[in-house]
């Protein structure tokens, strides 16, 4: 089973490795949407996999790190892409919570999901 809360944060951010004349190269902001997803078993008693409220307990801290912030001056996002940022909120939390997907909305369209790194054996390409 998978359950998930989301997490809403303001912050300004540039992208400084894109080309020249590239419109994330300046300083813009974004209203960001996080989802935090963790996954196991329902305890058959409390017939939940985990109270949502030790899930905010857990994210909350990591997101007043990042809410009303220059995300480019926060150590790990000098390229705060939302690749960049799922990657760097899953491993704030990694040890806390029994993660299964980070995703990150940057606009209302465009967005990532991060499911960890996985062994090579669990790639669906691999013979
Ligand atoms: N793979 C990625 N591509 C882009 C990222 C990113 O983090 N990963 N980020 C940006 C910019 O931050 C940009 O602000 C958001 O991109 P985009 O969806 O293009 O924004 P718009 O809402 O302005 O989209 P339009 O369709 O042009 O209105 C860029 N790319
Ligand atoms: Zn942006």
């Amino acid at each position: 089973m998978e359950i998930f809360r989301e997490f809403t944060f303001e912050a300004a951010h540039r992208l400084p490795n894109v080309p020249d004349g590239h419109k994330c190269a300046r300083l813009h902001g974004h209203s960001y949407r996080v989802e935090v997803h963790v996954s196991g078993e329902v305890d058959p008693v409390m017939g939940w996999l985990m109270d949502f409220a030790e899930i905010k307990a857990a994210v909350k801290p990591v997101i007043d790190r990042l809410d009303h912030y220059y995300l480019n001056e926060v150590p790990g996002l000098e390229n705060p892409t939302s690749e960049q940022l799922a990657k760097w909120i899953w491993d704030q939390l990694a040890a806390r919570l029994p993660l299964s997907a980070v995703m990150v909305r940057e606009t209302c369209t465009s967005g990532c999901v991060y499911r960890g790194e996985r062994g090579a054996a669990e790639r669906p390409d691999h013979v």
